[in-house]
């Protein structure tokens, strides 16, 4: 244990490993910061990763009397954070843990603990522990969809857990004590490229919540305790995520009774909203020359059909069979479409895209690289699309966001 401020702790571990991390391997290690709180309630702030769950609590355990924890925060379901959530929670009989109501049944499942151990906390709540006042702060999808932050009023301190973290393993745990002229910039923006970019539409929302909040310092989970240039750190987040690139998108569509072709629109109004240029075309109206000269001008492309007999309706499927002679390697593409019972189209266009060659979306890869489960692809709605309105969005959302980073 190592106090970092007047009765605040850190009781973390520094793996100094090549940890093997999300698919990659952490060359410069890791560490997993937990926090203990001493006040008239004490505080526990997240665990450390699974494999040294044992480790921790024993050290813990013969450092602090485990009787005396009254809570447990888990700011992140992942292992990496709560791995040791069991053995603590089994020796510190008295305390409730704390965490969002879609992260209960998770840690119940994770760690078989009982319901009666949790309590869920509300976005904004705030939680007395004597003299000083925890605040917890939803941050969905940061960078998963049940984490959360917690804000200690009266010292300014951020608990963020994977936010504003970086990998690297050093006992000299805060930022301040690094030499003059040392700069860990590189990694920290590295670890945001690689884990928090993908989530980037989720970094605003944070920002915003945290602005008007007075932050002497970041209390992260992997990595430096930023302790100085915090608003830098946060400034790095906002400029990262608020980076855009300037591109161009065509939705192409084809539909017999008006319903795929609201849907393009919607999808079209939706792309708008995010500062994306568009444009929809029906695929029966305009000249086939004209269609495929925009579609090569276009950094993505949208397109969609309505399913009839089982396949796709109209005269798409002529200018579909064209683009695989055409070099679109690059363009981000998604297929959308209405249908009534079995919803062929969307499918059938979807192997015209991915025959193509282009960056072809689908819910797969969605989970895959950002753990999101409400973005569905091929976008395919019954009838009316406006009765749809989530998926539309969130189709949108995640289709601007790849064709812009
Ligand atoms: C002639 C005809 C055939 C259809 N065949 C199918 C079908 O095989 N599978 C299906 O899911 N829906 C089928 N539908 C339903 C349409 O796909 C559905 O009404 C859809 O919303 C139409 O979209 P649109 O208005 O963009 O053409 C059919 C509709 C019509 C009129």
């Amino acid at each position: 244990m190592r106090e970092i401020r007047d009765g605040i702790f850190w009781t973390g571990k520094v793996d100094d490993r090549k940890v093997p991390f999300h698919r990659l391997i952490l060359e410069k290690g890791t560490s997993y910061n937990s926090y203990l709180i001493k006040d008239e309630k004490n505080v526990l702030i997240d665990t450390v990763d699974f494999m040294f769950g044992k480790e921790f609590t024993d050290r813990l355990g013969s450092e602090f009397d485990l009787m005396k924890l009254d809570y447990i925060v888990i700011n992140h379901t992942e292992p990496d954070h709560s791995g040791a959530l069991g053995s603590v929670a089994r020796k510190a009989k008295n305390a409730t843990i704390l965490c969002t109501e879609i992260a209960i049944p998770e840690l119940m499942e994770m760690y078989k603990l009982g319901i009666e151990r949790f309590r869920a906390v509300k976005d904004n709540e705030t939680l007395s522990i004597g003299r000083r006042t925890l605040r917890f702060l939803h941050t969905p999808y940061l960078h998963t969809e049940e984490t959360m932050v917690t804000y200690l009023e009266e010292e300014g301190i951020l608990f963020t857990c994977d936010i504003f973290s970086t990998h690297v393993a050093d006992t000299r745990l805060l930022a301040s004590e690094l030499e003059a002229g040392e700069s860990f910039d590189p990694d920290f923006i590295g670890y945001y490229s690689l884990i928090m970019d993908p989530h980037r539409r989720y970094v605003k929302p944070l920002l915003d919540k945290i602005e008007g909040l007075e932050i002497s310092m970041i209390a992260t989970s992997h990595g430096y305790i930023l302790d100085k240039e915090v608003d830098r750190y946060i400034g790095i987040y906002r400029k990262s995520s608020e980076k855009v690139k300037d591109v161009r998108t065509v939705i192409l569509y084809n539909s017999m009774g008006g319903n795929t072709k609201r849907l393009a629109k919607l999808l079209g109004e939706e792309l708008e909203k995010t500062g994306i240029s568009t444009e929809v075309i029906d695929a029966n109206v305009r000249p086939r020359e004209e269609i495929l000269a925009k579609v090569i001008d276009a950094d993505g492309i949208l397109v969609g059909a309505s399913t009839k007999y089982a396949d796709i309706s109209g005269n798409l499927e002529g200018i579909l069979a064209e683009l695989k002679d055409m070099d679109l390697q690059g363009k981000v593409a998604g297929a959308f479409g209405s249908y009534g019972w079995s919803g062929e189209a969307a499918h059938v266009v979807q192997d015209y895209l991915k025959e193509a060659g282009m960056k072809v979306l689908t819910t797969e890869e969605a989970v895959r690289t950002t753990g999101m489960d409400d973005v569905s692809f091929p976008l395919r709605v019954r009838f009316r699309p406006e009765d749809s309105m989530d998926a539309v969005r969130a189709a949108a959302a995640y289709f601007a966001d790849k064709v812009r980073y």
